[in-house]
C-alpha cells in the first residue's frame, strides 16, 4: 500500500500523467480530503480550467471506498444540474481511480467568511439559503440526498450558488422512521441536508456577529434573531418538529420569513 510517504510520490505520478498522457497540464493542487485529492488543471487547447479529482493511493485496494468513490461520480451525472459541476470523463492512474469535472470559478463560504471576512446581514443570509433550498428541493426531486453541505462544498460565483463534493451523497430514502433517526447528518433522507443548511444558515448570521460578553452562549441568545427565525431553524436542526420535506421548508423561508423585512430583537 501507498503510505504517506507514497502519496507524495504518486502525487508526481499524477502531475506526470496529467502533463504526458492528457489533454490537460496540471496546475495546482486545490485541495486534501481524508479520501481524495483535487487538483486544478487546464485543457490544452481551450485553455478552460478544470479539476480532476482522484482517490487517496493508500485506498486504491480498499473495495468498499473505490465503490464509495465510484457512486460520488454516478450520482454527480445522475444530479446534472447548472449549479453542480459535469463530469466530463473518468479512468485510473496506477489503478487509482480519478474524474474530470468543471471547475466552479467561484468563493467557498468557507473562504468568503473565514479567509475574506465577508459578512452577511439577516435579510442576505435568508436570500442565500432560500436559492440553496431551491437547488437542494431539485437533488431531492432527483431522489438524492447531499449529506454534507458544509461551508466548505458551497461556491459562491456571481451571486449564483454551486454545490460541490458529493463524496457522502447517497440515493434518498422515502421511507424512514423520524424518532429513529439518531445521527441527522448521516439520515438517507432530506433530513441530514436541512439539518447542515441549518447550521450553513448559522454560519451566514455569524459572520455579522461581534460577542459583546467574554461568556459564550447559546446561538439562540448571542443572535437575538425574531422568534420566527429562531423557530425556523431550531425545526432545521430538529430541535423542534422537524419539517417533512426540503420544499415545505423552503416555502415556508419564502412565504414567511423572506416576506415580511426582519426586526431583530433588542
Ligand atoms: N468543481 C470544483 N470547482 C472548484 N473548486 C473545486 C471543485 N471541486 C473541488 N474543488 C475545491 O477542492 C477542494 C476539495 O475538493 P472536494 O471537497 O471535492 O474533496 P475533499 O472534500 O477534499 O475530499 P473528500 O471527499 O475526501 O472529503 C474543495 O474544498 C474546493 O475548494
Amino acid at each position: 500500500m501507498f503510505n504517506t510517504f507514497k502519496e507524495n510520490k504518486y502525487h508526481n505520478f499524477v502531475k506526470d500523467y496529467i502533463d504526458n498522457k492528457t489533454q490537460y497540464r496540471y496546475i495546482e493542487e486545490l485541495g486534501l480530503g481524508s479520501y481524495g485529492v483535487a487538483y486544478l488543471i487546464q485543457h490544452l487547447s481551450s485553455g478552460e480550467n478544470y479539476v480532476l479529482k482522484r482517490m487517496k493511493a493508500k485506498h486504491r485496494k480498499n473495495q468498499k471506498l473505490r465503490d464509495k468513490f465510484n457512486l460520488e461520480i454516478q450520482l454527480l451525472q445522475e444530479v446534472d444540474l447548472p449549479n453542480t459541476p459535469t463530469v466530463i470523463e473518468q479512468g485510473k492512474i496506477e489503478e487509482v481511480p480519478f474524474y474530470i469535472m468543471d471547475f466552479i470559478d467561484g468563493q467557498t463560504f468557507e473562504q468568503a467568511i473565514f479567509r475574506d471576512g465577508k459578512t452577511y446581514s439577516v435579510e442576505q443570509s435568508l436570500q442565500i439559503t432560500s436559492q440553496l433550498l431551491e437547488y437542494v428541493v431539485i437533488l431531492h426531486k432527483k431522489g438524492i440526498v447531499h449529506r454534507d453541505l458544509r461551508i466548505p462544498n458551497i461556491l459562491v460565483k456571481e451571486k449564483d450558488l454551486y454545490i460541490i463534493d458529493f463524496g457522502l451523497a447517497c440515493y434518498m430514502k422515502e421511507d424512514v422512521d423520524f424518532d429513529k433517526i439518531d445521527n441527522p447528518k448521516r439520515a438517507e433522507n432530506h433530513i441530514s441536508d436541512l439539518y447542515f443548511i441549518g447550521h450553513f444558515l448559522l454560519f451566514l448570521l455569524y459572520s455579522n456577529y461581534s460577542p459583546t460578553q467574554k461568556k459564550e452562549r447559546s446561538w439562540q441568545e448571542e443572535l437575538r434573531l425574531p422568534y420566527s427565525l429562531v423557530d425556523y431553524i431550531e425545526r432545521l436542526l430538529l430541535l423542534r418538529e422537524p419539517f417533512s420535506s426540503a420544499d415545505e421548508s423552503l416555502k415556508m423561508l419564502q412565504s414567511q420569513l423572506l416576506k415580511h423585512p426582519i426586526v431583530l430583537t433588542d
